[in-house]
């Protein structure tokens, strides 16, 4: 990764974290956005990316046998652009073991809640059923059971009385927008790693909530 790190963002939806990620190259960050992949044509973060310059490319998981034939025409379409870093935003498909072997320890996601609460989909919904006063986002190497890698950064929101599913996303939103920039800059930067004993910052191992913000 001599001076620039070359990404790789896989994507499925809006992509208002790939836009806060395109924002945040330049003035000093490494991170070098070379290419988007989307498994649905439809990924409105196709067209921030088109807009941005960046390459784009879209792999419908359904014209695919499998999970694993999928995830092989996608390493495929990856490693193309030979990633110094894969990076999952708001990618919403489960990668197979065979694929997070390729790229573990290279490989983030965020996730849109307080992990290890609420792994998985639908993930507001469940914190206002819970009536959780706290919720929030994470951003996690990706492993391969499901939401449960090493944490690198937590921000946590307040559930506010009233909050419906979208007030409470907005909420977290602003935050995810916020902490995967942070977290992918340090790894652009060789700050950050992830090793047996978990996720590495600057030498330390971080605790297991990750470096947590609380807002
Ligand atoms: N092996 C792993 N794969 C993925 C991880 C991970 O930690 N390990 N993180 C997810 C992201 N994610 C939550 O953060 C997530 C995405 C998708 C699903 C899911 O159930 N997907 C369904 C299809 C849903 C759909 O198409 O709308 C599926 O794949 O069958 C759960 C969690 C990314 N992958
Ligand atoms: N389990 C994965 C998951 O739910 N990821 C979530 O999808 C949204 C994508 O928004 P975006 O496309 O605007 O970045 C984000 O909230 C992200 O945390």
């Amino acid at each position: 990764m001599a001076g620039s790190c070359n990404a790789v963002v896989l994507i499925s939806g809006s992509g208002s974290n790939l836009q806060a990620l395109i924002d945040s190259q330049g003035e000093g960050n490494p991170l070098r956005i070379r290419a988007v992949l989307s498994n649905r044509a439809d990924a409105y973060g196709l067209t921030r990316a088109k807009n941005a310059g960046i390459a784009t490319q879209v792999l419908d998981h359904r014209a695919y046998e499998g999970r694993e034939a999928f995830d092989a025409a996608l390493m495929e379409a990856i490693d193309v652009f030979r990633p110094d870093l894969v990076i999952l935003a708001g990618f919403m498909r489960i990668l197979s073991p065979a694929f997070v072997r390729h790229y573990e320890g290279r490989l983030l996601n965020i996730h849109p809640s307080l992990l290890p609460r609420h792994k998985g989909l639908h993930t507001h919904r469940r914190a206002l059923e819970a009536q959780d006063s706290e919720h929030g986002c994470s951003v996690h190497f990706v492993t391969k059971e499901l939401d449960g890698g090493p944490l690198v950064i937590q921000a946590v929101v307040p559930v506010q009385p009233g909050d419906s599913e979208e007030t409470l996303a907005l909420r977290v939103y602003l935050q995810e927008h916020r902490i995967y920039p942070q977290a992918v800059r340090w790894f652009a930067e060789g700050r950050l790693r992830l090793t047996p004993q978990g996720a590495v910052l600057d030498g330390e191992t971080l605790p297991a909530t990750g470096h947590l913000i609380r807002t």
